[in-house]
């Protein structure tokens, strides 16, 4: 029998004990995982530091790596978004819609769980845990499979969880970790409709095509980040050097960071200046022709606009108007985060209106676009499709629902 089969006869049998499970026993199951993590805290990280190893033997860059480590104030901030979870209202067994027809039958839409969820993630190993939270809190059993590159620091997290709900009043076995990093279970994952009610793809354009092309159960995909900052001309270029320093270092190995900078041509002469002078050490710029009329610095080609680099390099292009670069980002963006500067109103609305994306800022960063941010705790991807759900996935997007209802005798005439 294989591993997915295995795990997945175990999640089935779990789903319907979670699936029912009270809120206190579902905060007090988060509690103890809690506990659990701050016990192992040492295991984590030593783990981690092997996987860290592993990763610049390998050269994994250091924006990747970043992405990879884990230190004490991450693990801090792992186990803030589980008490955030545990705050938030459960989304399960919940109605905002109950009704009654003239024939006297009451009709009340409630919030179920979905079932069990598969996850296929990168190399993040809070993923591990934000995933699993998620979870538990809106009654769904869970298959986790992540990155190779992060096996150490997962299994000593999923070790820390399973040994957080030995002592909690809800299974150990709603959580399945694939330990084999061999791609094989990820197909086997995307078609064992028997065990997974739906799998959530999080990661880069291989992942998501070859769950496109191969999942026979239902997906939400999460989508690569080619996001954009359009510095209008009526923006504050105050405003506009702070945004894109942020969108664009603070974190750039991560899917909302900005990649291309889109810059209107009469602002162009005074911002770009201002914008190289802090950024030049750091970040390589490359540029469309009119960037490099007014700056030198390396050719923007075709590829460039496509590109989602991870990493300290922009590219910026100079556009005519507010139209130029909304059809930009229509051509190049993923459809994930796009931010406008500006001090116009009426462009700030065409800009919210005409972008077609799951987050759509004005005046502020792309890395906004985060499930913690959002005030969800935590968030199981960032999703850039349109069906069931947008942007970052919480509890609330986790949930299928079920009509209850009430009659005294009613038949149909
Ligand atoms: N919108 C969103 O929510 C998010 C988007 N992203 C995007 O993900 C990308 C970064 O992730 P990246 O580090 O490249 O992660 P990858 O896409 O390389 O990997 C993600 C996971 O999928 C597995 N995997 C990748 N390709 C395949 C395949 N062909 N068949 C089976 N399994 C596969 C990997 O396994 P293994 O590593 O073991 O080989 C890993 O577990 C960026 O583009 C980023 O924008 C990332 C996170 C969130
Ligand atoms: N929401 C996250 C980014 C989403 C994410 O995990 O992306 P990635 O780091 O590309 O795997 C954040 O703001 O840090």
């Amino acid at each position: 029998m294989s591993c997915i089969s295995d795990m997945g006869k175990l999640l089935r049998k779990s789903e319907k004990q979670l699936s029912i499970a009270s809120t206190e026993d579902k905060n007090l199951a988060l509690k103890k995982v809690i506990e659990s993590i701050e016990n192992n805290r040492k295991n984590i990280l030593e783990s981690n530091e092997a996987d860290i190893a592993i990763a610049k033997e390998n050269n994994m860059k250091p924006s990747l790596i970043d992405r990879l480590k884990l230190d004490d104030e991450k693990i801090d901030s792992i186990i803030e978004s589980i008490h955030t979870v545990i705050k938030l209202q459960d989304p399960i067994w919940k109605s905002d819609k109950v009704w009654t027809l003239e024939n006297g039958l009451t009709i009340s839409k409630m919030n179920v769980p979905l079932g069990v969820i598969g996850i296929v993630y990168e190399s993040r190993p809070n993923v591990t845990v934000d995933a699993f939270t998620l979870a538990l809190k809106s009654g769904n059993c869970i298959m986790l499979r992540g990155s190779s590159t992060a096996i150490n620091s997962n299994k000593a997290l999923v070790k820390a969880i399973k040994e957080g709900l030995a002592n909690s009043p809800i299974s150990e076995d709603v959580v399945q970790f694939i330990e084999d990093p061999n791609r094989d279970h990820v197909l086997e994952m995307l078609r064992a409709n028997e065990y997974i009610d739906l799998i959530i793809p999080r990661g880069g354009k291989d992942l998501i095509s070859f769950v496109v092309k191969n999942a026979t159960v239902p997906t939400i995909e999460t989508g690569v980040g080619n996001c954009h900052i359009f510095i209008d001309e009526s923006g504050d270029l105050n405003k506009a050097l702070d945004i894109v320093i942020n969108a664009k270092t603070q974190r750039p190995g991560v899917c909302n960071a900005c990649e291309t900078l889109l810059v209107h041509k009469n602002i162009a002469e005074n911002f770009l200046p201002l914008l190289y002078d802090k950024i030049k050490d750091i970040v390589e710029i490359r540029g469309c022709s009119k960037t490099r009329s007014i700056i030198s610095m390396k050719e923007a080609v075709e590829s460039d606009w496509q590109e989602e680099y991870l990493d300290y390099i922009l590219a910026i292009k100079v556009v005519e108007d507010l139209n130029e670069a909304i059809d930009h980002i229509g051509k190049y963006g993923s459809k994930h985060s796009e931010s406008i500067i500006t001090e116009n109103l009426s462009n700030s609305r065409m800009f919210l209106r005409k972008v077609d994306a799951a987050a759509v800022y004005v005046n502020s960063s792309t890395r906004f676009t985060d499930g913690g941010e959002f005030g969800f705790g935590a968030e199981m991807g960032i999703s850039t499709q349109k069906i069931h759900a947008r942007g970052p996935i919480g509890l609330e997007q986790l949930v299928s629902n079920k009509y209850l209802i009430i009659g005294n005798g009613q038949i149909r005439r």
